[in-house]
């Protein structure tokens, strides 16, 4: 019975092959930060209020102006489609059944246009920016044809993680059957029979490009590093602002000073985020960051939190930060292998009512009364560790009243 997050985490591993799993799952080189993510949240205990109406809750909110029936967003994640066919498509159909947003990677399966066409809800598109830059000036055209209504530059990939588990299962692109992993393959038939319904095995976008079509199999990492430019920089943002019309937001910032910046260009949403700890590895978990993040933005633009979300109540203590809406990955990743569209949308319904049953245990019945005020940072051993990330957000300590979100 699939109860939590946690399950469908279960279901997804036991339906997957071991390397399509360990990819989704991986983190990079310890595995410190990925572990940071979900430990951050410990240190935030709740200040909950008795004797309060909450007979109505009400967990909608806007982001960038979009109305949302919950306070998700789906982050963007490269080869969704390798997790059920059209997989990408799917998690976007689910999004607009939930009210929630969805983003699409530059590195999926399904096109910015197949996409676009196969749902409702409203699209961010996530670039990537490319050595060539007329492949990066096409992707943002095609995703402004296609309608997406804003572009989310992912600014903490100058280079691909190092995924230990990638290099040891051999996980290529297309996925390939070798010696090693011919008896898992056969465990997973079923993958492979599903799978054998999906228009194809590679990167949707790019399908013309001669690199893919000259190598038959490329590992992740090294296609991302021959293509994605290592010399992007602040120039490389206003430059997207004259091509890009729509608002911008940037995914990767875990520090006040690219807070300031990507405030002072005008950036109208940042999403304070490690990439679910795949990138480098010993930054600080997404949540312990948030405080600096928030309080150097001052309401300039808005704020995401993303890394580490498995439940509710995660939400709930982000959002009580000051973060606008939560982005998750992993989770709804789980639930598109589980059970393709219905599984990405009983995570949804399960981080849903989550929030909703914690908002009202809390007393806050609707999300915009959260504030810092709902929350203890009441850990003393890892306050008083020398080496607890929390030392870097002193401000997490203050805990200063005030609604951030409304
Ligand atoms: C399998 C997988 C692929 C991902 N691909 C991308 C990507 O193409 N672009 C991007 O900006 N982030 C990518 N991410 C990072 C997610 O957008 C998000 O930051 C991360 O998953 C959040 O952590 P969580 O999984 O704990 O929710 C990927 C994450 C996963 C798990
Ligand atoms: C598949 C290309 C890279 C996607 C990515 O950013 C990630 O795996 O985290």
């Amino acid at each position: 019975m699939i109860v939590n997050i946690e399950d469908l985490r279960h279901r997804a591993r036991r339906r997957l092959p071991k390397a399509v799993f360990d990819y989704v799952e991986g983190a990079s080189e310890d595995g410190f930060t990925a572990a940071a993510n979900r430990r951050g949240f410990d240190r935030y205990l709740f200040r909950a209020r008795s004797l309060v109406d909450v007979s109505v809750v009400d967990r909608t909110t806007t982001v960038l102006g979009e109305k949302l029936a919950t306070p998700l967003i789906l982050g963007p994640t490269g080869l969704a489609g390798l997790l059920a066919p059209r997989g990408e498509e799917l998690a976007a159909k689910a999004a607009a059944s939930r009210g929630a947003l969805f983003t699409l990677s530059t590195m999926s399966i399904g096109t910015i246009e197949e996409v676009a066409s196969a749902s409702t809800a409203p699209l961010w598109f996530q670039l990537y920016v490319w050595r060539d830059r007329g492949v990066t000036r096409s992707l943002v055209e095609r995703a402004k044809a296609a309608g997406y209504r804003a572009l989310c530059l992912t600014v903490d990939v100058p280079a691909m993680g190092n995924r230990e588990n990638d290099r040891r299962n051999g996980f290529t692109i297309p996925p390939r059957i070798t010696f090693t992993n011919l008896l898992d393959v056969f465990r997973h038939l079923g993958w492979v029979l599903r799978m054998s319904s999906s228009p194809r095995a590679t990167f949707g976008n790019f399908v013309d490009l001669p690199e893919l079509k000259r190598t038959d199999a490329v590992s992740v990492a090294q296609f991302t590093n021959a293509q994605f430019d290592p010399s992007v920089t602040w120039k490389d943002v206003e430059w997207l602002r004259t091509v890009w019309p729509g608002p911008l937001v940037l995914k990767g910032i875990s520090c006040a000073e690219d807070a300031r910046r990507a405030v002072e260009l005008g950036v109208e949403a940042l999403i304070v985020s490690n990439h679910g700890g795949r990138q480098l590895d010993f930054l600080p978990g997404a949540v312990d960051v948030l405080p600096e993040v928030v309080d150097a933005v001052e309401g300039r633009s808005e704020i995401i939190l993303d890394g580490g979300i498995r439940r509710g109540s995660d939400v709930v203590k982000a959002i009580a930060m000051g973060a606008r809406a939560c982005m998750i990955g992993r989770p709804f990743l789980y639930g598109l292998a589980a059970n393709g569209q219905a599984g990405v949308e009983l995570a949804l319904d399960i981080l849903s009512k989550e929030i909703d049953r914690t908002l009202a245990l809390l007393g806050r019945p609707r999300l915009a009364d959260l504030d810092r005020s709902a929350l203890r940072v009441d850990a003393p051993a890892l306050l008083d560790a020398p080496a607890s990330p929390l030392r870097l957000v002193e401000g997490a300590r203050r805990l200063p009243a005030g609604n951030t979100h409304g």
